[in-house]
């Protein structure tokens, strides 16, 4: 088998996504997400000029030496357009070897570890009873698992909370970043009463997690992670900026509430002290910016060695493609946690067709050769690119914090 041909497919059916299709010349094809927020273009760019072309003529069914080809062989290793360009290609190659197989991807990694995939649902509202009540709606539909995300009184914008009452939450709201106004100590003093009045109204059988999205220091984490004890979460997630991997080891003496992290990382080098420290719990990045199946399989190997779990990152500027193989990955990974869910718009899940299906809070995996998804290309050519950028952040005193 040999590749024939391969090309990007940029698309914007409600948000921008990036899909490499690779074609080979048995007719098999296999496509990979490439979406890498706010920044989509350049991975673009990459496939197209450095990939892509280096690509023809190979042997699909070697995806192990054609990960390392492109990794190693770039010379300048990782980085997040990096590793979201190896991503795809491994996404793709992976889908054309299961589909050669005619087996399910999950089967070609080892088999099923369980029935169905939990997931977690983002419950936001501009104060804390507006999102007790989209709580509530959840556990209605069957969710086991929602993170929680209130409005803090004295701050206008708060991460993950919709702009509008039922709208959905769009981080790559505007042409050039929006600028939003970020007070920690406001922020402090108001969240442990979120997961206070979460707690009295469901109980303690619902899994309760929250994201800090990286706005504090090692100090206020540990503050945090300390004062939401009582109400024990599933996870906090990215309570720092996780570049200084030692901060963590001041959190972790501090606090028992277990710690997820790792969406913006793409490569197991950012996780190693983290794991060989015991000091986080969850691994968070997504296959599309880790290098994809053959790389996260090592990452969530080495995690599993520590008793760290996955909770792969699963917002709606990932494409189906990568939804639908990590729910083959987390069918199959023995050392599963959970997996983020947060669900596309008709018209992005009409140009990607898939087998998964939901039910109940739990994602049940398809039996589709391959990963299950596939890409409408006549429809996806109805919503052209539109540049998207991601907002910055900036305390009181106009200070740029981290976003
Ligand atoms: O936990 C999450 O789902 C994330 O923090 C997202 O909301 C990111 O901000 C977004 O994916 C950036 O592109
Ligand atoms: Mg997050």
């Amino acid at each position: 088998m040999k590749i024939r041909d391969a090309y990007t497919i940029v698309t914007s059916p409600g948000r921008n996504f990036v899909t490499l299709k690779i074609v080979t010349d048995e007719g098999i094809y296999g496509i990979g997400d490439a979406t890498l927020n706010g920044r989509e273009m350049a991975v673009v760019a990459y496939l197209e000029e450095h990939v892509i072309p280096a690509l023809i003529g190979r042997d699909p069914q070697r995806i192990e030496d054609i990960w390392h080809y492109l990794y190693r062989g770039a010379y300048w290793r990782r980085g997040p357009v990096t590793m979201s360009a190896i991503g795809a290609v491994d996404l793709a190659l992976w889908d054309i070897k299961a589909k050669a197989a005619g087996m399910p991807l999950y089967q070609l990694l080892g088999g099923k570890s369980r029935e169905r995939v939990m997931t977690y649902a983002h419950c936001t509202g501009k104060d804390i009873d507006a999102c007790l009540e989209e709580v509530e709606a959840h556990v209605k539909q069957g969710y086991r698992a929602v993170r929680v995300q209130a409005g803090v009184p004295g701050i206008p914008t708060i991460y993950g909370v919709a702009k509008k009452e039922g709208e959905r939450y769009e981080p790559a709201d505007s042409d050039l970043p929006a600028e939003h106004v970020w007070s920690t100590e406001k922020y402090l003093n108001h969240v442990p009463k979120l997961f206070a009045a979460v707690r009295e109204r469901f109980g303690d059988d619902l899994h309760v997690l929250h994201d800090v999205h990286h706005r504090l220091t090692p100090i206020e984490a540990a503050r945090l992670g300390k004062a939401v004890e009582p109400y024990h979460l599933f996870w906090l997630e990215d309570c720092v900026p996780a570049e200084n991997q030692e901060g963590f080891r001041l959190i972790r003496q501090h606090t028992t509430t277990p710690l997820a992290v790792g969406e913006v990382f793409n490569s197991i080098h950012d996780y190693r002290e983290l794991l060989e420290n015991q000091w986080i719990d969850y691994i968070r990045t997504p296959l599309a910016h880790g290098g994809g199946i053959t790389h996260m399989r090592r990452v969530a190997d080495l995690a599993g060695l520590y008793h760290v779990r996955t909770g792969f990152h699963g917002p709606t500027d990932l494409s189906p493609v990568c939804l639908g193989a990590a729910i083959h990955f987390d069918t199959w990974v023995p050392n599963f946690g959970i997996q983020e869910y947060m669900p596309h718009e008709t018209v992005t899940d009409e140009v990607f067709p898939h087998d998964y299906r939901f039910e109940d809070g739990h994602f049940l995996v398809g039996e589709t050769p391959g990963h299950g998804v596939d890409i409408d290309e006549a429809a996806a050519a109805k919503y052209p690119y539109r540049r998207a950028s991601l907002p910055v952040n900036r305390l009181e005193d106009g200070t740029l914090w981290h976003w």
